[in-house]
């Protein structure tokens, strides 16, 4: 299980200063979820934790391993052990659904892969989507999809940026409680981004409530839902 670490990290995209001085500690083996009005650099932090960017300023750890610093990457995306499912990142196009999700399991060298992968698309309820091609699925089955594979990889960090988005509302909650169902069996430490109040509540043991490239409160829902920032208050009532 790791711990992330973020301290007085600064990012910003040409001119624009994202990140001001945000440091924060993600508990591990906990879901997390980053809650925020859109722009305030919730994706900017998973993207950072990714390695898919390099903080101007600021040290991140997971656990005690410097991973970046002070405008450089020392340990790559890929040897970072974790799990991605963001908006931009597609599936591989030339893979069929079960495909896409079995390179994760023979990654690890699973012994039952056909088995794995039957169990998480019966679980998503998209078994007869097996044989086809993400062009040949809707935004939300390939959303689905890209969820069943992370989970399949077995990482140690798991991040997601509004992963349910293209979901239907009537599956969002069964989804919502097979991902929890698996955090909790495997342990894993989950980074969750939404800008919905509710969908946080019901998905993070904690919340970090940003606005602006700042942390404006963070902690357990109680917590939360008692701030007494005013900016948290009527963030969290909306
Ligand atoms: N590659 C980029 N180049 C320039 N500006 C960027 C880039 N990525 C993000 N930004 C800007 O940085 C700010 C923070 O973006 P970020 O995606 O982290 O916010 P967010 O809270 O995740 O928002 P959303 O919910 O809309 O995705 C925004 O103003 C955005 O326009």
């Amino acid at each position: 299980m790791y711990k992330i670490t973020l301290e007085h990290i600064m990012h910003s995209y040409e001119d624009k200063e994202v990140l001001q001085d945000f440091s924060f500690s993600f508990e591990q083996g906990k879901r997390t979820c980053l809650l925020g009005p859109s722009g305030c650099g919730k994706t900017t932090v998973l993207r950072l934790v990714a390695g898919l960017e390099k903080p101007a300023k600021g040290v991140i750890k997971i656990s005690e391993t410097v991973v970046s610093e002070n405008g450089a990457i020392l340990i790559p995306p890929h040897q970072r052990k974790i799990g991605f499912v963001f908006q931009d990142l597609a599936l591989w196009p030339h893979f069929t659904v079960y495909d896409n999700i079995a390179f994760g399991l023979k990654e690890n060298k699973e012994k039952n892969v056909k088995g794995k992968v039957a169990e998480l698309l019966d679980l998503f309820g998209i078994s007869d989507k097996a044989p086809k091609y993400p062009h040949q699925l809707s935004g939300g089955q390939k959303q689905m999809v890209a969820i069943a594979r992370s989970l399949a990889m077995q990482p140690e960090i798991l991040l997601m940026d509004e992963p349910l988005a293209n979901i239907d509302a009537h599956l969002k909650e069964r989804i919502l409680q097979h991902m929890k169902d698996i955090q909790r069996q495997q342990q894993f430490t989950m980074l969750y981004v939404t800008h919905d109040q509710k969908e946080a509540m019901n998905t993070g043991d904690y919340i970090v409530v940003m606005n602006a490239g700042k942390i404006e409160a963070a902690g357990s829902k109680e917590e939360i839902s008692h701030s007494s920032s005013r900016f948290v208050r009527s963030f969290i009532k909306t």
